[in-house]
């Protein structure tokens, strides 16, 4: 089964989301960016609101790869008792030493990464980095939203390669980045463990808008229908 992840900014939408059928409520600002973070106070009312139907999560905001930086936002983030704390990777600085940091620095939290793959070239030793300090799970996202997506920037060889690598070290993989319902099927066949999306979810398309419960209900249909096709296919074929 792939699960889907809903990208929602204050309580009304994680309920919205809860509501659709999402399966992860990822918390995030996208006014602040790709990955902006949300206050804390707005995360509790989220996390209360979900009051533990889903799984929640949150990003720590686009940050510079620093590792004290990134470790201070990954343990905040955590002390806000979300179940996994989001932290991208792009380009500059030192991503390794940060997701060692950020291993470090989670508390009681699971870790997600997400590769933004518009930024920094995709390699496997991010992704055995990130098993080796701990995280439970890897996403491929992308740091501009200029309406590319993710499959503007990566192959589906690519992509495929990426899920592989991932499951090998021991880490679910995830997909996104400005991904429409067209794109649903053909990265389903791809087998990721999670899809997910925002700016699909909006009105109007664009992200920093408010969600639209019947495009939420629309993509979750989506990804569940996609879902058991690759699942029958992997077995009939
Ligand atoms: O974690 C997933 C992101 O929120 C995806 O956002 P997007 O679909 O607007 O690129």
């Amino acid at each position: 089964m792939i699960r889907m992840l809903a990208s929602v900014t204050n309580p009304e939408e994680a309920e919205i989301a809860v509501t659709a059928g999402a399966d992860l409520i990822d918390l995030k600002n996208p006014s602040e960016g790709a990955l902006g973070a949300l206050p804390a106070g707005t995360i509790r009312a989220c996390r209360e609101t979900v009051a533990g139907r889903r799984p929640v999560s949150a990003t720590i905001g686009d940050l510079p790869m620093e590792p004290d930086g990134v470790a201070a936002a990954v343990s905040r983030t955590a002390a806000t008792g979300v179940d996994i704390v989001k932290m991208g990777i792009s380009a500059g600085g030192d991503p390794l030493a940060c997701i060692a940091a950020a291993g470090r620095a989670r508390g009681a939290a699971a870790l997600v990464g997400v590769i933004l793959a518009d930024l920094i070239i995709l390699t496997n030793d991010l992704i055995r980095a990130m098993a080796d300090a701990g995280f439970i799970g890897v996403m491929l996202d992308t740091g501009v939203k200029d309406g590319r997506t993710l499959r503007d920037h990566l192959s589906d060889d690519s992509l495929a390669a990426f899920i592989g690598q991932a499951r090998d070290a021991g880490l679910w993989a995830g997909l996104a980045g400005s991904l429409r319902l067209a794109d649903i099927t053909p990265l389903a066949a791809l087998g990721p463990s999670i899809l997910g999306f925002r700016g699909a979810l909006c009105q109007g398309g664009a992200r920093r808008d408010v969600i639209d419960p019947d495009r939420v209900a629309e993509v979750v249909q989506s990804v569940r229908d996609a879902g058991s096709l690759g699942w029958v296919a992997a077995r009939v074929g």
